[in-house]
């Protein structure tokens, strides 16, 4: 199918609605993905098919499970090359987006990305999670976190929901493992000060992959302790 096509109708049957500014965008991310993708090592998914389904479909699939609402904060952890916070602003611009990544090289892309797609109200942070998570400026500052394909759910736990607002929500996009993964991380849920809500079955357009959404509130403040000293998250994950 013509890629265009594949798009709009992958919106439509996730039940969103899309514009043709918003079509213009896309196609234009694709292009410049890939332009970059060539010297940058950005994403492994190098045809624009699989790009509309497995970047963009899959990052705005988050948004059917959630109301996203003008000057909500959304903050994107292991952003990548933007996804899932990318397609989500082209979708919703009014939000207020905070894209975080560890490599600088990807948040050289997203700048440039962003200026050419002409999205404004992004913020980008080079930067560990475990660091900004500390930091005044940006803790208990969010009414949504997300991280995709970054780390195991116990472990990106500890990246997120400190970023959380009471009453805010980290979603999480997970695969075949997501009850396993869930089961495994609802000690470190309620240490961090948040509840295990849903695991809600995506039914992603034109491919067969299983895919959940995770859904995950915030209830306490978190303890101040947590995030732990980058790097330590992942080599000692919070069990119980
Ligand atoms: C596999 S990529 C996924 C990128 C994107 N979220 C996606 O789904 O395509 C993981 C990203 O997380 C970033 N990352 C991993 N651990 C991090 C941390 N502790 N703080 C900030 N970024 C981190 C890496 O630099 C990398 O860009």
């Amino acid at each position: 199918m013509e890629v265009k096509k594949l798009l709009v109708t992958g919106v439509e049957k996730l039940d969103l609605s899309i514009n043709s500014e918003q079509i213009e965008k896309f196609l234009d991310y694709i292009d410049i993905l890939l332009k970059w993708n060539e010297k940058v090592n950005l994403t492994a998914i190098d045809d624009p098919q699989d790009v509309v389904v497995k970047h963009f479909l899959d990052s705005i699939s988050c948004a059917t499970v959630i109301d996203l609402k003008p000057g909500d904060k959304v903050m994107d952890i292991g952003t990548g090359a933007g996804f899932p916070g990318i397609p989500l602003k082209i979708l919703y611009p009014e939000i207020e987006l905070s894209l975080l990544d560890s490599r600088n090289k990807r948040i050289n892309f997203l700048k440039s990305l962003s200026r050419e797609l002409d999205l404004d109200n992004i913020e980008f942070i080079h930067g560990r999670a475990e660091d900004y998570g500390q930091n005044p400026e940006y803790r208990e500052n969010f009414d949504y976190v997300f991280a995709r394909a970054v780390a195991a759910l116990n472990i990106l736990n500890e990246y997120t929901i400190p970023f959380l607002k009471h009453r805010g929500s980290f979603i999480s996009q997970k695969g075949s493992e997501v009850k396993k993964e869930v089961a495994e991380a609802l000690s470190s849920i309620e240490i961090l000060g948040a509840e295990f809500y849903d695991i809600i079955p995506i039914e992603l357009p034109y491919t067969a992959a299983e895919r959940n959404l995770v859904i995950i509130n915030k209830v306490r403040e978190t303890p101040k302790h947590y995030p732990r000293q980058a790097g330590v998250p992942k080599q000692d994950p919070i069990s119980g």
